[in-house]
Formats: structure tokens, sequence, C-alpha cells
């Protein structure tokens, strides 16, 4: 089984010294820096936009892999890239044009993602195969970090590993919400090959973030 790729939700961490936390992780062993957008409407939260993502862009080197919940998305995507984004991803329900966003977002150069909300069907995946870079199955409703991983997203998990496999796309399949220790390995036995966590890496402050790091990835 493959290491999987660790991406620290920042929304665990302490946002009155975001710049400090994201060096924080990144010297831990992150391999990642995940970055959850919330708009308020589309989500029932709200977090940061585009200047954040900009100021955090010198205090690491990884990539930035921007989760966006934010409704309609399109005018954003520009705004996000510019910020440093590598990896943009956007939920279908969030619309217009799920497939037009996609094809917008690798024309601006980064990569793009596609995520599956608890009840979203599988079958969506189909229609944009050839326009996707990640795909992340939410292992919990989207808005708040913190809440308890949805067992049954792992059976959503196998479905998608089957659906990459058969065709030979090598799309990353992340997992977020409510990973921890317990349940790691069992979104890597499903097919995840890279998974979100914020409270799991945040907890115990920066001097835990390495252990807990090397916990998750099964070491
Ligand atoms: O996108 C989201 C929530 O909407 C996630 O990225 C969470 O922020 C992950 O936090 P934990 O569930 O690991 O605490
Ligand atoms: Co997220």
């Amino acid at each position: 089984m493959t290491t999987p790729l660790i991406c620290p939700s920042i929304l665990a961490s302490d946002f009155s010294k975001l710049g400090e936390e994201v060096r924080a992780i990144t010297e831990a062993g992150a391999d990642w820096v995940h970055i959850d957008v919330m708009d308020g409407h589309f989500v029932p939260n709200i977090t940061i936009g585009p200047d954040v993502v900009k100021a955090l862009r010198p205090h690491s080197n990884l990539p930035f892999d921007c989760h966006l919940m934010i409704s309609p998305v399109d005018s954003f995507l520009e705004a996000f890239r510019n910020a440093g984004a590598d990896y943009i991803s956007l939920h279908p329900e969030a619309g217009p044009h799920l497939h037009r966003s996609l094809k917008y977002i690798r024309q601006l150069g980064a990569k793009a993602g596609v995520v599956l909300n608890p009840a979203t069907p599988v079958e969506i995946l189909d229609w944009v195969m050839d326009d996707i870079d990640l795909v992340l199955v939410m292992s919990v409703n989207p808005g708040f970090g913190g809440q308890s991983f949805i067992d049954g997203q792992l059976k959503k998990i196998e479905v998608i590993r089957k659906k990459l496999d058969a065709v030979g796309h090598h799309a990353i399949l992340q997992v977020d919400g409510g990973v921890n220790a317990a349940n790691a390995h069992l979104c890597v036995e499903a097919g995840a090959t890279a998974m979100v966590a914020g409270t799991a890496v945040f907890k115990g402050g920066p001097s835990a973030y390495a252990a807990n790091i090397k916990q998750l990835k099964g070491l």
C-alpha cells in the first residue's frame, strides 16, 4: 500500500498566527497545505479569501490545496490561482457549470478537483473524467472542522477507486473530514491516496505536529 499524502487543514490551526502554523506543518512533514474557503452561503461558515492565501504563500513551498466552498465560484478562480493555489477543488452544487469551471482552473495553470458531498452521487465523475486531477470525497458535511467521520463514505471511496482504475486515471483520491489515526488506514485500504486532516494534525500544538502526521501516514 502506498503512503498517503497528508494535507493538514489549517482551519484547525491557530488563526492568530497562521503564517507560523503553515511553517510548522511544513517542517513537520506535511505534503500539502489544505485551505478551506467558506462563504457563509454555500456552507454555514465563513473563513478565508484569496488575500489570506497570498499572505501565506511565502511561508511554505508545499502545494496549496484550496477547497472552495463558495457559490457561485467562477469569478473567484483567477484570484485564488494568482494568490498561489496549486490545486483548486470545487463542489458540483456550487455551480453554475462544473465542466466550464474545471476547464477554467486548468487554463489558469492549476490542477482541478471535484468534491463530492456525502450525498452527492459518484456518477457525476463520468462526465468530467478528462477534466480532473483530483477527486475529494467528503466524509463529513462541509462547513466545519471537528466533525465525526461518516463511515459510509468508505464505500464511496472504494467505488471511485474502481472507477479510476478501470480507465487508468491517475487522479489523486482525497478524503476530507473527521480523518484520524483510527480511520486513516481504512481510507487508504479503500483506495484513498491523500488525506485531509485538521483536528488530528493540529491537536497538541506545534510540538505534536510531526508525530501526528507520521501516525496518519501509518508510519
Ligand atoms: O472541508 C472541511 C470541512 O468543511 C475540512 O477540510 C475540515 O476542516 C477538516 O477538519 P477535521 O474534520 O479534520 O477537523
Ligand atoms: Co476541506
